[in-house]
């Protein structure tokens, strides 16, 4: 199987800094991966991402087999080509799209059927389609279809559904073209239970995947649980490989996750809050709808090299997204991600210097303050 020769830069206990080559580029990490559903990172141009210093985005197979079709997205050349992204590209496999947006859904053996949320279509999704899907997008990460519980559910369930990730986990690199920088990654299920997240995290390995993936989390559970089931996991994931933790998080999940050895992000929640009005900053997020800010002509964060949060008035701010205005989703989203970014590297120079846990209790500090 094709390595993406990932090199651990240095640890600090089980913090990493890292770094990987791709078909599409390099990946340094700890990293955060701006959602791009729909073949688009929702008010923002590719450009403005970039801008934000973000080396990989995401895409959905669910969303796109849907609208407009992977076949399609195939005979234009990929997404890379019709969203105008060189970069690296992850996409998700669609399980965990179908269980939380399709309608009729039906989980066999074989794979999930369901019905679109678009017109209600049927649809077939097995993990020999999920990846000619991803195939087809030319997407750089693939990931394998799995089944993903929702928390709280009887171990009997967690263990049926991680031991079904598992055969799905062969068919999908049994299906996989094997090509130099591209990868398949694992996803490891298991709900919050240490023996089966060991199991799953073993019978990965020994299938033998380019990355590890943690999934099932991030699905309403407590920040306290998601980081004891890190703690019971990535001790049983390959130290020469990225880890992924799907749907994660607020950024004080990224700070916990990271020390606690997680290479790899992708959360709506910077995107999503950009477009309700808030504003994620050092000192915690601050809700532009509320009317304090209306005559204040301090920007978000004057120390940040983000356009967004250097040069507009919260004034400014608070009338666009009181006025429904385009551009406050625009200027929140690129705060947004851009802040995500800058906590990223932060983590990394921190881990470099060997004070990654004195960054993440100074994090903490700064967050409580509160905005001022
Ligand atoms: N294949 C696969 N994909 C996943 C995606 C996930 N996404 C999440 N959580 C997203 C949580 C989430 C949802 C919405 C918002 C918001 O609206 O801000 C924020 C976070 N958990 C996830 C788990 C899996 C998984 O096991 N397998």
């Amino acid at each position: 199987m094709t390595e993406f020769g990932y090199q651990l830069l240095a640890t600090d206990k089980a913090a990493r800094r890292g770094r990987f080559a791709t078909a599409h580029g390099p990946i340094e990490t700890p990293c955060f991966m701006p959602v791009g559903t729909a073949a688009t990172v929702k008010a923002m141009t590719m450009d403005m991402v970039r801008s934000t210093g973000a080396q990989i985005v995401l895409g959905n197979t669910y969303h796109l087999m849907l609208r407009p079709g992977a076949e399609r997205v195939g005979r234009l050349g990929g997404l890379h080509e019709f969203m105008r992204w060189p970069g690296p590209i992850l996409t998700d496999s669609g399980g965990f799209q179908v269980m939380s947006l399709a309608e009729r859904r039906k989980i066999t053996e074989r794979g999930v059927t369901f019905s679109s949320h678009i017109d209600g279509a049927r649809h077939d999704l097995t993990p020999e389609r999920s990846i000619e899907i991803q195939h087809l997008l030319d997407a750089t990460i693939t990931m394998q279809l799995d089944e993903c519980l929702k928390l709280p559910a009887p171990r009997r369930e967690m263990e049926r559904a991680m031991e079904l990730s598992l055969r799905w986990a062969a068919r999908s690199k049994e299906a996989f073209t094997a090509r130099e920088g591209y990868g398949l990654f694992g996803i490891v299920q298991g709900g919050i239970d240490p023996e089966l997240r060991r199991r799953s995290a073993e019978g990965l390995q020994e299938i033998g995947f380019e990355g590890y993936a943690v999934g099932g989390l991030a699905v309403g559970e407590p920040q306290a649980e998601m980081f004891a089931t890190l703690d019971a996991t990535c001790p049983f994931l390959p130290g020469d490989r990225p880890r992924y933790l799907m749907g994660v998080g607020k950024p004080s999940d990224l700070v916990g996750a990271v020390l606690r050895g997680i290479d790899m992000f992708d959360c709506v929640m910077p995107t999503r809050s950009g477009r309700t009005g808030q504003a994620f900053t050092r000192r915690g997020t601050v809700n532009l709808r509320n009317a304090r800010h209306a005559d204040d002509p301090r920007p978000l964060d004057e120390t940040s090299d983000c356009p967004a949060a250097r040069d507009y008035s919260r004034a400014y701010l608070h009338h666009l997204v009181k006025s429904g205005e385009i551009l406050a989703s625009i200027l929140l989203t690129w705060n947004n991600l851009w802040y995500y970014q800058q906590l990223m590297r932060e983590m990394g120079v921190a881990i470099e210097e060997g004070r990654a846990e004195a960054f993440a209790a100074a994090f903490a500090e700064e967050q409580a303050l509160g905005d001022i």
